[in-house]
């Protein structure tokens, strides 16, 4: 009998987790095939978001909910804690996400969708578990995922599915229930269109303020991860090296929003842009992604840089990740290398990338021919299907994963 336990369960697998054989091919893959070839009908949406504490008393369990069985040093945990207790024990994160969820349900309306939109976390109530359990009782046995994370990882994509696989798992409803998930939309435009928006503002202030383009470096800021899950994000085939598809996905993004900006505006071609990385855990000893946002921040004023325009590309909302360790601490980074900075805004519910997140369930459900999907970089469009061995961890072993081909 799987544990009935409706927690968040981080930990390592049981044993009918590891069994290869459970049954979560779905129908959209079974032709073998990375996009969906045959139209889909899908009975519900199921937005997969992070989770985050409602209260002092929650900052904690929350916590061991996200770090479990990950080796996170305590003074880590001890140090994000304050983070939270700084904002009264509550993130951002729900409502936002809620928030989220309106907007969609608005705009499946507006288009006469007729699906109902079911809101799951990974970390915190209300739990990936009960919601799937809910919507089988009121009879959805076809769920389309819409996961809040738009590029490939361990943490940003395939924990997401094991996470699905596990919900399925532990409710009894594996085989009785699907859920699907729509593709990576990293380089889809309601996706990266709220971000060109954000830095042509910020690149404008300080253009107004005759900084000249040389002056003013962008940093694209996203999640730093164990260097050794960055190389494995992504299916093992493309093997794109240090970062994996990570870091190539937000390293094609970043590409794309500057390129546009520059069109825009020739004089900008002076600008330079970088990706750098934020909110390093785990043990010193353990490689991560570099460099830090903070590290590069203090050492730009030698490199002639007077102001930084910090963009949050990794992420969806102001959540944590964003109003601590950006517009806290990478802003105090800059006042004090003595860099004038701006943080740019996240998609959040702009109606561009509400409208993209349905058009990415409509092309889905429609089967929209690869060749019509929409994209802007050449890694896209990305997988409808994960392929076998996708963003697997590097650091715990195989967890069985829902939405994906299975070997
Ligand atoms: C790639 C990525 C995203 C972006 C994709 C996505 O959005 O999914 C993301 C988002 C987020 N991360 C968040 C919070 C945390 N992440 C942690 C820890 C970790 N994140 C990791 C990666 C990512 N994280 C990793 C590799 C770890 C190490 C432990 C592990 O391997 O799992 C920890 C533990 C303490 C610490 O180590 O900092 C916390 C509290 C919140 C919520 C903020 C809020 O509450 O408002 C959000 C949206
Ligand atoms: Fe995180």
């Amino acid at each position: 009998m799987p544990d009935q336990n409706p927690t968040a369960q981080n930990g390592a697998p049981d044993q009918a987790e590891t069994s290869t054989s459970v049954p979560f091919a779905t129908e959209a893959s079974a032709d073998g095939q990375p996009h969906v070839t045959t139209p889909q009908r899908y009975d519900a949406l199921l937005l997969a978001g992070f989770g985050g504490p409602e209260g002092q008393e929650d900052v904690l369990p929350f916590l061991r909910n996200v770090t479990a069985g990950r080796g996170i040093p305590d003074e880590r945990l001890e140090e994000v804690a304050t983070h939270y207790r700084h904002f009264g024990g509550v993130s951002p994160i729900n409502a936002q996400t809620q928030q989220l969820r309106e907007a969609i349900e608005k705009e499946l309306q507006d288009r006469g969708m007729d699906l109902p939109v079911y809101w799951g976390n990974r970390n915190w109530t209300p739990y990936l578990e009960d919601t799937v359990q809910e919507a089988a009782a009121a009879g959805h046995t076809r769920l389309l995922a819409l996961a809040t994370s738009a590029y490939s990882s361990y943490s940003s994509c395939r924990q997401y599915r094991e996470d699905f696989a596990r919900a399925l798992l532990n409710t009894g409803l594996a085989g009785t229930v699907m859920i699907d998930k729509v593709r990576q939309y990293f380089d889809h435009p309601g996706f990266v269109t709220p971000f060109i928006e954000g830095v042509d503002k910020a690149l404008r202030q300080f253009e107004a303020e005759q900084l000249a383009p040389e002056e003013i470096r962008v940093l694209f800021a996203t999640h730093s991860l164990p260097s050794a899950d960055g190389e494995r994000s992504g299916p093992p085939e493309l093997a794109l090296g240090e970062g994996g598809a990570y870091a190539a996905q937000h390293k094609a993004v970043g590409e794309v929003i500057m390129e546009q900006l520059r069109f825009e505006l020739p004089s900008r071609a002076g600008t330079q842009w970088e990706l750098v990385y934020q909110s390093r855990s785990g043990p010193a000893s353990q490689p991560w992604l570099e460099p830090d946002v903070c590290d590069r921040i203090a050492e730009l004023p030698e490199e002639g840089i007077k102001a930084v325009v910090i963009v949050p590309l990794g992420f969806l909302s102001d959540h944590m990740e964003v109003l601590w360790d950006l517009d806290e601490e990478a802003i105090e980074a800059a006042e004090e290398a003595g860099l004038r900075a701006v943080r740019t805004a996240t998609p959040g519910v702009h109606p561009e990338f509400v409208k993209g997140l349905v058009d990415l369930v409509q092309e889905r459900m429609d089967a929209v021919p690869v060749t019509d999907r929409e994209h802007l970089t050449t890694l896209g469009p990305w997988y409808d299907v994960c392929r076998p061995g996708c963003c697997e961890n590097a650091r715990r072993g195989f967890s069985p994963a829902a939405a994906g081909l299975v070997p």
